[in-house]
């Protein structure tokens, strides 16, 4: 039996995890589920698995969840502290982090640490300090094993490979609600149009990235420092129908992918019996039925984020966390009503335009640059709208 820790077990992959467990009935005692605010849902999963311990980010919030646990044995925890404490516990073999942005980095440097594997959904971790983390983990010997789809799909390709051998990544991205738009129609969308992916259901956040191609650009700095290749050596393609999660071309010319329907329970339940594979009973890809597959070259005028994280990424430094950070507060102000969704990227160029960027960073400077870029977005959004 291996224990497992679910930091943001209430959100997309966080649920979707226990859901995979438990249809499986995978070899893995629940040690702790953790959330944000949502003592709720926290409760009811506490209620189903009765992990040892809950986490809450807020005192009142743990407060309530305790009132709700009276009856169980779980002990809740609050805040960073108690993040930390889980993904560090002794008895943890394998921490999955589906937290949301960059509040992930922090439990994912201290298992690392503790010297435990971890299962990461968390793309901002990466963004924001890809260096710093990829090194902590070589040093610790720790294995980073990635849930996002698309770094799944290449982890799985690369299986048995050479890593001279690679020419290239290429990342497949479906090109978002807004794939098809015009320059006028973007100038109009809603909040409701931007949250309805044409084929994931995600949370919010990355669902207004993956609209805005932000998500796409997340997910090249992402690769970069999860399979150490230089971004002139990572290619993006849109592939409206998500069936090919992404490719690998070797310097024989042969490309490899993986493929499957958009689901993200494959690459979840590959990271949690990993290196074994098992069988499950989830839908299968029936090609004649799909009949096409299509491909295109994204529309970086109109989707300028994709751009700009290309930029952040080979300029290095503290870049990428600013983009990381200016992009959170933005999609939190489109969603909040507060900006319109052209004005994403708007905003994020001009907070990485403002930065003077530290090179060769350590995590104080990561911090202060993230700081930094939080509090000129909030301050150039509030101009903007
Ligand atoms: N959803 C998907 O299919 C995919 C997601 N990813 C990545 O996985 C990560 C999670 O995405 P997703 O599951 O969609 O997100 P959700 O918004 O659905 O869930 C986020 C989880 O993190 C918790 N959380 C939010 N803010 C904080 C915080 N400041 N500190 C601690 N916990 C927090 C939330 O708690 P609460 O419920 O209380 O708010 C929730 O449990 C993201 O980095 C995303 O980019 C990657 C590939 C696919
Ligand atoms: C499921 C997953 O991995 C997401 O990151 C997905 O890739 C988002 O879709 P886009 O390709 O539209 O960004
Ligand atoms: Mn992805």
């Amino acid at each position: 039996m291996r224990a497992i820790t679910i930091l943001g077990s209430t959100g997309s992959i966080g649920t979707q995890t226990l859901e995979v467990i438990n249809e499986l009935k995978l070899n893995y005692e629940i040690l702790a589920l953790t959330a944000n605010t949502n003592v709720e849902k926290l409760a009811a999963q506490v209620k189903e698995f009765e992990p040892q311990f809950a986490v809450l980010m807020n005192e009142e919030a743990a407060k309530e969840l305790k009132y709700e646990l009276s009856d169980l044995d779980t002990k809740v925890l609050v805040g960073q502290e108690g993040l930390i404490e889980v993904a560090t516990s002794d008895e943890v073999d394998l921490v999955i982090n589906s937290v949301v942005g960059a509040a992930g980095l922090f439990p994912t440097l201290e298992a690392i640490k503790a010297k435990k594997d971890i299962g990461l959904a968390n793309k901002e971790t990466l963004v924001t300090a890809g260096e710093l983390v990829m090194a902590k983990a070589k040093e610790y010997g720790v294995r980073i094993l990635p849930i996002d789809s698309e770094h799944n799909a290449i982890f799985q390709a690369l299986d048995g490979e050479n890593r001279e051998d690679i020419e290239k990544l290429i990342l497949t991205a479906s090109g978002g609600p807004f794939r098809e738009s015009t320059a006028q129609d973007l100038a109009n969308v809603t909040v409701e149009e931007a949250l309805n992916h044409p084929n994931w259901d995600m949370g919010g956040k990355i669902t207004i990235d993956s609209a805005t191609l932000m998500n796409k650009g997340l997910e090249v700095i992402e690769a970069k420092w999860l399979f150490d290749i230089d971004f002139s050596d990572i290619e993006v393609v849109v592939h409206p129908q998500s069936i090919v999660h992404s490719l690998v071309q070797f310097k024989d010319a042969s490309i490899l992918a993986e493929l499957g329907l958009p689901d993200m329970k494959v690459p979840i339940q590959y990271v949690l019996t990993y290196p074994e594979r098992t069988e499950n009973r989830l839908e299968r890809l029936d090609l004649a039925k799909i009949g096409s597959l299509d491909f295109e070259a994204p529309n970086t005028e109109l989707f300028p984020c994709l751009g700009y994280a290309y930029k952040a990424g080979k300029t290095g430094g503290t870049l990428p966390a600013v983009l990381n950070a200016a992009n959170e507060i933005a999609v939190e102000m489109f969603l909040n009503g507060d900006l319109s969704f052209i004005e994403i990227p708007q905003l994020i160029k001009k907070v990485m335009d403002q930065h003077q960027v530290v090179q060769k960073p350590g995590l104080d400077d990561i911090l202060d640059a993230d700081e930094w870029a939080r509090a000129q977005s909030w301050k150039e959004g509030e101009n903007l709208c």
